[in-house]
């Protein structure tokens, strides 16, 4: 009879052990793209794929920018709509594991740029959107759709994704005990998003509890608490919509956002192509016209004040253009443009007193474009260099005039990029609502990282393995050491 070899047990034991760490510690992935209305970003999402009840927690595992404009801006060639995407997509292919393909969920969701198409031309917005799901479906990922996102649901879903990032939504519940530090409206962080197309706002009021301007209501049930959420989103004053409000008009060529010494010859067509503005298009003969920094901050928030409307409001308070706003409340982060634009002035300290933030955009304006270029232009786009006096000053001029922040409020303001590595927007908390990674009511423990659950489960199999090992060892002296009688 063949002997059997002593080792042969304890190897098979080791590669079962290995395999149940490979099989408990297998990650699920999304896919998210947003089509905004400057430019598409697809982002990946993992999370621990065991979790029960899907409350593992979920993080950005990759983020990559598609190339070239929004997908609103390729109507007379809608197929290459979909072209733009494949690089991106590529890149999320060999970002995730072939064998995860076929399960992993894709979306895209399309925000103002795509809505303002909508308006302007609704046959253009449909072509686009078959381009896209054309594009979409030719990839192994469980596609899911591509729709445009209301304004609502873009500020809800930016609500969810700040206060899921930050751990502000989570209650516990151990044998029927809940426990939280904080939770609920207390707790709860506003959210201040804007695009390039349209702006959002959601916060959750004490005072609001949906009756009045039921439109701007959206309730849910997070992890056993009841939200209602005010939020609203201005189409046509995301900063680029904003910066053509506040072109539009026959005053427009000399502008003080702009630096002294800024001169560009520019289309009216450029400036008037946009269901924001198309109906101020002025009667001129000339199709290009002359645009003159002039450097003035104070005459910039004149002209930019000028863009919101405080005339009318049917309701007890509101922000601007009669859109109804309840009192604001708690803290509030600030992200996509709004980060930006006070990174790069260096102005995201929000405990520097308002006077001095001011004070400082001001000097930045009054510098010359000349002396502007030649310290940043090898660092940042000239376009977006010749706008940051505006989209700084629009950035104060919406908060303080429009949302009516004070200067005691400001500091209740963070600008933000990420929440631990996750970027702030509408993307992640789509996803959590699509994937019901959020539940209604409470889990019985916290969600894990998918770091800290391979690390628990890596502790754990090696707990077992030098368990399995001291076993072994005390097994081994007898079978070697007693006579065998036969
Ligand atoms: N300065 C600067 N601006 C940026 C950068 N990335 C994007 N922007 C601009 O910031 C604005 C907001 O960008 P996004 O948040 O991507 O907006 P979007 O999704 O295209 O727009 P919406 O469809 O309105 O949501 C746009 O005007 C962009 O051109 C950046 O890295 N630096």
């Amino acid at each position: 009879m063949k002997e059997k070899n002593p080792w042969h047990r304890p190897v098979t034991i080791i590669i079962t052990v290995i395999g149940v760490i490979a099989i408990v510690t297998l990650v699920t992935y999304g896919i998210v793209l947003d089509a905004g209305s400057s430019h598409t970003s697809l982002y990946i999402y993992q999370w621990p794929a065991e979790k029960d009840n899907n409350t593992g927690r979920v993080e950005q595992k990759h983020h990559c920018q598609v190339a070239g404009k929004g997908i609103s801006s390729y109507t007379a060639t809608p197929y290459k709509a979909g072209e733009s995407l494949i690089s991106c997509l590529k890149e999320a292919k060999e970002n995730i594991p072939q064998k995860m393909h076929p399960e992993t969920p894709l979306y895209l969701g399309a925000t103002a740029g795509m809505r303002l198409l909508k308006l302007e031309n609704s046959s253009a917005s449909d072509e686009v959107f078959k381009a896209v799901e054309k594009t979409l479906r030719g990839f192994p990922f469980s596609y899911q759709g591509a729709r445009l996102l209301a304004g609502q649901e873009e500020g809800a879903f930016g609500w969810v994704t700040v206060n899921y990032l930050d751990d502000r939504l989570t209650q516990v519940s151990m044998g029927g005990f809940k426990y939280t530090s904080v939770h609920g409206n207390e707790s709860a962080k506003g959210a201040l998003d804007l695009g390039g197309a349209s702006t959002q706002i959601s916060f959750v009021s004490d005072e609001y509890n949906g009756s009045e301007s039921p439109d701007n209501a959206v309730s849910f049930r997070l992890y056993g608490y009841d939200y209602t959420l005010y939020t609203h989103s201005f189409l046509c004053y995301g900063k680029d919509q904003a910066l053509r409000l506040a072109l539009s008009g026959p005053t427009a060529i000399m502008d003080p956002c702009f630096h002294k010494g800024y001169n560009e010859t520019k289309h009216y067509a450029a400036v008037y192509d946009s269901p924001c503005v198309s109906d101020q298009k002025p009667q001129i003969v000339s199709e290009t016209f002359i645009h003159l920094g002039g450097g003035n901050f104070t005459q910039c928030q004149e002209v930019i004040k000028s863009v919101f409307n405080f005339t009318s409001c049917r309701y007890s308070r509101c922000s601007f253009n009669g859109i109804f706003q309840p009192p604001l409340q708690g803290q509030f982060g600030a992200f996509s443009a709004y980060f930006f634009v006070m990174n790069f002035l260096n102005l995201t300290d929000t405990s520097v007193p308002l006077k001095t933030v001011m004070q400082k955009l001001s000097d930045y304006c009054a510098t010359p474009w000349t002396q502007v270029c030649a310290y940043f232009k090898h660092d940042i786009p000239l376009k977006y260099l010749a706008e940051y006096c505006f989209s700084g000053t629009y950035i104060l001029t919406l908060m303080m005039e429009g949302y009516n922040f004070t200067s005691e409020t400001y500091s209740s303001i963070k600008y933000i990029q990420k929440i631990k590595n996750s970027d702030a927007g509408w993307t992640l908390g789509y996803m959590l609502n699509l994937t019901n990674m959020i539940p209604a009511e409470a889990p019985d423990s916290p969600p894990l990282t998918y770091t800290s659950y391979v690390s628990v489960v890596t502790v754990m199999a090696i707990l077992l393995f030098v368990i399995f090992i001291l076993i072994l060892y005390s097994l081994w002296p007898k079978c070697n050491t007693e006579p065998k009688i036969i």
